[in-house]
């Protein structure tokens, strides 16, 4: 283990929760070869998981399988105790579980913590939806029919999830497979192993059954272990959240057996400051919605429209906030913004930055690279002058990049808004009642928030349109994408 890793590696008070081995049925155990993860502040290794094959990923899709033939027939006041004491384990181990996820994914501890609070609400709310889901009693336009409805699970989930939200994203998935009856196979990202490992291991001591959860990490064989979860006959969802391309292809591979998939994509959220906006409200939404998680939500605002009225208002002051951001180690006491993921994202930022200055951006804060902490740190930035022809307006940045275009009427915004292929959030602020209500219907976005820029909650419906994909997690349409409605009509004749 390297020195540099030795100053940063979290003391935890539960050490057995950094698991270095993969689940499959209820057993801990390697594969033939193992890979790297990296801390991405320092590029220091943390430690070495199992580089899962696609014959692991077969044998982790048979228990899976086999598991779902009793787990389906648990009761749901039994799914909701599971997920009632798995929760209750996170909020015993958020300390611990937050060390880990600002450890591999690089976010401040207090913004990491908070994402394992977000997963034990997430199980909290599937633990009471799961006794109250149920089917209807249909009226029949025959008087001698009776018509009703069951609910069932899917059956078998493969679960593929990124790196920025290593254990929400997972959480969101899982919690609601698990109420609906499903089993599932888990495949979390190959920079992130860890916090899905823990979770994992936490859940085995919540007593949800081996075979249930199953977790395969995998690095080189990501297009193998993928392309089994998509193609295999045993799995009957696909659930994602990665970027587009990445879905379009695994949809692609998921057609061959017509799964029931869930895609939660890539965007590019606006986020439009109107004239009678408060400004000093828009300037702490912005923060919230462009710096969480150093810009890499896929909810994060990417592109800013201010109305010319208030433009200069509101730029000084969004400078002055971002000047007081501190970037560090993600569990360097008072660090409020770590690294972005890897040297591909600083690839990314930077060529951003460069364009946008190469199509008449103005630079205000930012716009360099802050070597000194480390290799995977962007400075907050700022830009003004913004316009169609930068890149950062046509795909997201994924980063601490912040671009400003003027815009003098609601049309004219409204229409750059919705000029890109995706549409996951989009985030105004205005005080006009009837604005609002038109602007919040024109946008062509799946979430919209009005006044604020942070939107998530397990309550919230959550999920994109366009090419940001479909299906909603959370809420009280989460656990339709985990099962299917069997009719069942009755003859009385
Ligand atoms: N809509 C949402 O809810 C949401 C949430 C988080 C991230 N995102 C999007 O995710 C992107 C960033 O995450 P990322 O870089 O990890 O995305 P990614 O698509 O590269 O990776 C996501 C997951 O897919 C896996 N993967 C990559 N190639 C694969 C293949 N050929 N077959 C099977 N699996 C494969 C990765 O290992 C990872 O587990 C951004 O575009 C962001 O907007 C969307
Ligand atoms: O990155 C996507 C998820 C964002 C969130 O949970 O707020």
């Amino acid at each position: 283990m390297s020195k540099r890793l030795a100053q940063k590696m979290p003391q935890l008070s539960r050490p057995d929760l950094l698991r270095d081995k993969m689940l499959i049925n209820g057993v801990w155990r390697g594969a033939a070869s193992s890979f790297e993860v990296t801390d991405p502040a320092t590029t220091a290794v943390i430690g070495t998981v199992p580089d899962a094959t696609r014959a692991d990923t077969q044998e982790a899709i048979e228990v899976a399988k086999e598991a779902f033939k009793s787990f389906r027939h648990k009761t749901a006041r039994e799914r909701s105790d599971l997920l009632r004491k798995w929760a209750s384990l996170l909020r015993d181990h958020s300390q611990d579980l937050g060390r880990i996820v600002s450890l591999e994914n690089g976010k401040p501890f207090a913004e990491a913590h908070g994402e394992v609070l977000a997963c034990a609400q997430n199980f909290e709310w599937f633990s009471e939806s799961a006794p109250h889901y149920t089917g209807d009693t249909i009226a029949s336009q025959n008087p001698n029919v009776r018509l009703h409805t069951i609910k069932q699970p899917v059956g078998v989930c493969g679960i593929i999830t990124p790196w920025n939200f290593p254990a929400s994203m997972i959480a969101r998935k899982v919690g609601a497979a698990l109420a609906a009856g499903c089993t599932t196979v888990i495949k979390p990202a190959s920079e992130t192993p860890y916090s899905a490992l823990a979770m994992a291991y936490l859940a085995a001591e919540a007593g949800v059954p081996d075979g249930v959860i199953n977790v395969v990490t995998t690095h080189s064989n990501t297009k193998d272990v993928g392309h089994e979860l998509c193609t295999s006959p045993l799995v009957s969802k696909i659930t994602f959240t990665g970027s587009t391309p990445i879905g379009k292809l695994l949809m692609n591979q998921a057609a061959s057996t017509v799964k029931k998939v869930s895609f939660e994509l890539g965007g590019n959220a606006p986020f439009i400051i109107f004239e009678d906006a408060d400004i000093d409200k828009a300037v702490q939404g912005a923060m919230a919605s462009k710096f969480r998680g150093s810009g890499q939500t896929c909810i994060c605002a990417n592109r800013f429209f201010v109305h010319e009225k208030v433009h200069d208002e509101f730029v000084t002051k969004f400078a002055a906030a971002i000047s007081n951001l501190k970037p560090g180690h993600g569990l360097d006491e008072g660090t409020t913004q770590g690294p972005v993921i890897n040297s591909k994202s600083m690839a990314k930022v930077t060529e951003h930055v460069k364009d946008a200055l190469a199509n008449g951006g103005k630079l205000v804060v930012g716009g360099e690279p802050l070597s000194e902490l480390g290799p995977n740190f962007f400075a907050p930035t700022l830009i003004t002058n913004g316009n169609q022809n930068m890149k950062v307006f046509k795909e997201e940045t994924f980063g601490p990049l912040a671009v400003v275009a003027k815009f003098s009427s609601d049309a004219e915004v409204v229409e750059h808004a919705n000029s890109v292929e995706v549409g996951l959030a989009g985030y105004f602020f205005t005080k006009d009642l009837v604005r609002a209500n038109l602007v919040a219907e024109a946008l062509e976005v799946g979430m919209i928030g009005i006044n604020t820029g942070l939107i998530t909650e397990v309550a919230l419906p959550f999920g994109g349109i366009k090419e940001s994909g479909f299906g909603r997690e959370g809420s009280r349409y989460g656990l339709d994408d985990y099962t299917v409605i069997k009719t069942v009509a009755t003859s009385l004749a």
